[in-house]
């Protein structure tokens, strides 16, 4: 079902529909919105941006796949697809903190470390992210001081450094939202 919504959102992405289309199209959303009104549940028991479905579940975030991951680094891959852009075939600036903040933030509450929040996460636009690119997204686990995490990640075009960002993770005392 996501994967349909993330599809549809390409597609709307893409499309320049008629006035008579875009109405139309209005009225099937609103009938299927209609359609989930009584089937509102808790976050809990969402299948929205759980850590255990791949994507998450989620269309918010560009779709990391996770090729390799332990306790000190994780590699993973990423497309932007038509969605993200955010001009001239180059993807929306806010969606490489979006990606490195999931990619990070997974690491550093991976290998059995209590769960954790971003305090800060820096982010270096070296070059454009292009859409339909297969990009390779890289992090690890660079140093820990009592509750603080420090993790890096890249992201790469082939050879070429497309960003680069380093996060500060704070762990979360007991009760902490
Ligand atoms: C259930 C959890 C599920 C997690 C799923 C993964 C999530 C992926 C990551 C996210 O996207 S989380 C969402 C975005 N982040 C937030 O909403 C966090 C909002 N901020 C907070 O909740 C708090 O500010 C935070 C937990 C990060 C820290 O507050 P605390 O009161 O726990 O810590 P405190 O202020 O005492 O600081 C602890 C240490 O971190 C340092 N610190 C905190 N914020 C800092 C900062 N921004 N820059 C530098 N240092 C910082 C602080 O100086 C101190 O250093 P020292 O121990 O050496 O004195």
């Amino acid at each position: 079902m996501i994967e349909s919504l993330r599809s549809f959102l390409d597609r709307v992405a893409g499309a320049r529909p008629t006035a008579e289309e875009s109405a139309e199209l209005a009225a099937t959303l609103d009938r299927l919105s209609a359609g989930l009104a009584d089937r509102q549940v808790s976050e809990r028991e969402r299948l929205f941006a759980r850590l255990s479905v791949q994507g998450r579940g989620q269309s918010l975030t560009p779709q990391l796949f996770i090729d390799e991951q332990d306790a000190q680094s994780v590699t993973g891959h990423v497309t932007f697809r038509p969605y993200f852009v955010g001009g001239n075939g180059a993807a929306h600036g806010g969606t490489i903190p979006l990606l490195f903040d999931e990619a990070l933030g997974r690491l550093a509450n991976a290998g059995g470390r209590r769960a954790s929040r971003t305090a800060y996460l820096t982010v270096n636009f070296r070059s454009i992210a292009r859409i339909g690119n297969r990009l390779t997204l890289t992090a690890r686990h660079v140093k820990e001081d009592g509750r603080k995490r420090v993790i890096s990640g890249e992201l790469r075009d082939g050879d070429l450094l497309v960003a680069d960002a380093e996060g500060l993770f704070v762990e979360l005392r007991p009760g902490q939202p």
